[in-house]
């Protein structure tokens, strides 16, 4: 009885160990197959992350290319830029050719990306022209950014406006294609940016201080400074936008010298300028052998030519002009550019074409062919 007990006890063992044996190699079969399975998801994985690679850059290189504006496609959009430069005529002034030279300008600050935040009230006044220049966009949007299309709208505008025209200055500025929109273009949601402020650019430091850190014009450079605000050659202040009043000179369509002799030229005296919400804002007003000319100057422009600092709150300056130096660092520029066109052309396209890549490498931008 006892040997049968062994035998049985035996015989469970084998048979245990015989259905241990078999589990284990089947598990063992199962890990391999697991193997197997997973090596050959991987092979496939990597192989589809090669082809989807490739399909990407292929789509990416066609893409780039697609969107690659031509010379053809810009002479055509700027037939379009200025069949609307030509259609508002008030008095004889094309009022969109200033329009469109300060959109350009706000537009790079911060960067050009076609993004302007019209709750910030230094760009009051620019929402309609970007609402013009969405017509013409809206065609070619396919083809460039927003933000090329209004360099491009303030090249037009500047060639349109030295146009039959022996006395402007032709700065041809070269149309560079390839900045690219901020996300809410033409809106801007980011951080509010900060502008030159006419009251507190009364000093020649934060003129050219401004100029350095916003467009990289080196403060070593007055010139450059001097020669690219020289663009308020073109229009006017409007009182409910910026609370000033008046042209600065008597051509707001032409970009010539009038700015800097008028400036030099003419007797200014300063003016309070009140909007209609009471707020109170001082300009320089000029007049010639006694008569007023309904031209005016910002203290931003008249620091160029005289120290004119420290001004109050309102912008207002205990300086009559009689009484205040001239100024050391720029006066000679605007001597310079009244009588030279040459020499403001040169530094205009320099600093105008600096401030219209900002924000870009050369290597980012092209010249459409
Ligand atoms: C310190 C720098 C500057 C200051 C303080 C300044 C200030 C102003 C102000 C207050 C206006 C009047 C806006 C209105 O009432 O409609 C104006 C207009 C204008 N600005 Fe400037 N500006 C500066 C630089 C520039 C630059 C660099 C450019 C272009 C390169 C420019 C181009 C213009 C043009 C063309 C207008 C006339 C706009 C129109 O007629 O609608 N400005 N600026």
């Amino acid at each position: 009885m006892q040997h049968t007990c062994t035998c049985i006890a035996i015989a469970i063992i084998i048979l245990i160990l015989i259905y241990l044996a078999e589990t284990n190699g089947k598990k063992h079969g199962c890990v391999e197959a697991i193997n197997d399975l997973r090596k050959s998801i991987h092979e496939d994985l990597t192989n589809m992350k090669k082809e989807i690679r490739s399909e990407l850059s292929k789509r990416s290189k066609q893409g780039k290319n697609a969107k690659k504006v031509t010379a053809k496609d810009v002479r055509k959009m700027r037939a379009g830029i200025i069949e609307h430069i030509n259609a508002k005529n008030i008095s004889g002034e094309l009022p969109r050719i200033a329009g469109f030279v300060r959109l350009a300008f706000h537009d790079c600050v911060g960067g050009c990306d076609g993004c302007i935040d019209l709750d910030n009230e230094e760009n009051n006044g620019l929402g309609e022209y970007i609402e013009e220049l969405e017509d013409v966009y809206a065609r070619f949007s396919r083809k460039l950014s927003r933000a090329d299309f209004w360099q491009l709208a303030g090249i037009t505008a500047l060639v349109v406006s030295g146009t039959d025209c022996r006395s402007c200055m032709h700065p041809d500025v070269q149309f560079m294609a390839g900045r690219k929109d901020c996300a809410a273009s033409p809106e801007y949601a980011g951080e509010m940016r900060k502008f030159p402020n006419n009251g507190g650019h009364a000093d020649i430091d934060d003129v050219l201080g401004f100029f350095e850190t916003t467009f990289g014009l080196p403060r070593s450079r007055p010139e450059l400074a001097v020669a690219l605000l020289g663009a308020h050659s073109l229009g006017r202040t409007h009182l409910n936008d910026s609370g000033f009043q008046g042209s600065w000179d008597s051509t707001q369509s032409k970009i010539d010298a009038l700015y800097y002799q008028d400036l030099l030229n003419l007797k200014w005296t300063q003016q309070e300028s009140k909007n209609n919400e009471g707020d109170v804002k001082f300009q320089w007003s000029g007049s010639f052998a006694g008569r007023s000319t309904n031209t005016m100057m910002l203290n931003a422009d008249m620091c160029l030519r005289k120290v004119i600092n420290p001004v109050d709150k309102n912008g207002h300056s205990a300086c009559t002009l009689n009484n205040c130096r001239d100024q050391p660092e720029t006066i000679k520029y605007v001597e310079l550019f009244a009588v030279n066109i040459t020499a403001w052309e040169q530094h205009f396209k320099e600093a105008y074409t600096k401030m219209t890549t900002t924000g870009y490498e050369k290597s980012q931008l092209y010249v459409p062919v």
